[in-house]
């Protein structure tokens, strides 16, 4: 799926984050949407998930032959992010069905291969509540990368990561990405140094 921004800005009160972006993120390509703290990169990632309207130009999803409606659009992406809370009261497993009930399994995949994944042994038993910051951050990105989505959207995906959870993090990008549009809202570079395509919020600013 592409995404195409045509004139896109969004402002907060009287203030706007940024302005006329026009830019095309192309299926199968990745893509680094970077800035200092504060500039806008979880503002557009929102945008582009449809979660924000914007307050200027107009999103496209898919292309002109396959263009993809705006309703459809949520079951088309996964999105990873700190603001997106898991449901504390679940099992890891009760949130795994949860989840995929609202998106399709990527093929393959079952409850049993996700959490096989995320790779907690018998910790994978516990409450999420009472998982640590780091094994909710390799929950949320193997939600997001065992979906059959043709968009990632992941903000600050090393979020609480260590060094080994980097790594997993790496080894799912090489797994999962391959063919589907990833989108990263990041300022740290290990998160996004594979992606090749850049984006600098501070270049859209009013
Ligand atoms: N709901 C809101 N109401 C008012 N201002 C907001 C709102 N949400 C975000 N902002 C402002 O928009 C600007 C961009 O915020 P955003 O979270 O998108 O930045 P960011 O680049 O992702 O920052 P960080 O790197 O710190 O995560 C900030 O000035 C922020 O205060």
């Amino acid at each position: 799926m592409n995404v195409i921004l045509q004139n896109i800005g969004r402002r907060f009160n009287r203030e706007w984050i940024f302005k006329n972006i026009d830019y095309t993120f192309t299926q199968g390509d990745s893509y680094a949407v970077l800035g200092p703290n504060g500039s806008g990169k979880s503002t557009l990632l929102q945008v582009i998930a449809g979660s924000l309207t914007p307050s200027q130009g107009t999103i496209r999803y898919g292309d002109d032959e396959k263009p993809v409606a705006d309703e459809q659009v949520f079951a088309q992406l996964s999105l990873a992010a700190p603001y997106l809370e898991l449901v504390e009261e679940f099992t890891l497993r009760e949130l795994v069905d949860f989840h995929f009930r609202f998106k399709n399994y990527r093929e393959g995949f079952d409850a049993q291969k996700v959490i096989g994944l995320l790779g907690f042994g018998t910790q994978a038993n516990k409450m999420i509540r009472h998982f640590s910051s780091g094994m909710k951050q390799r929950t949320k990105l193997a939600l997001a990368f065992c979906a059959d989505t043709p968009l990632i959207l992941l903000d600050e995906p090393g979020s609480n990561l260590d060094e080994a959870g980097l790594a997993w993090y790496h080894q799912l990008v090489t797994q999962f990405s391959p063919g589907r549009l990833l989108i990263i809202g990041s300022n740290q570079e290990p998160e996004y140094h594979f992606c090749k395509n850049r984006l600098q919020v501070t270049d859209f600013k009013a």
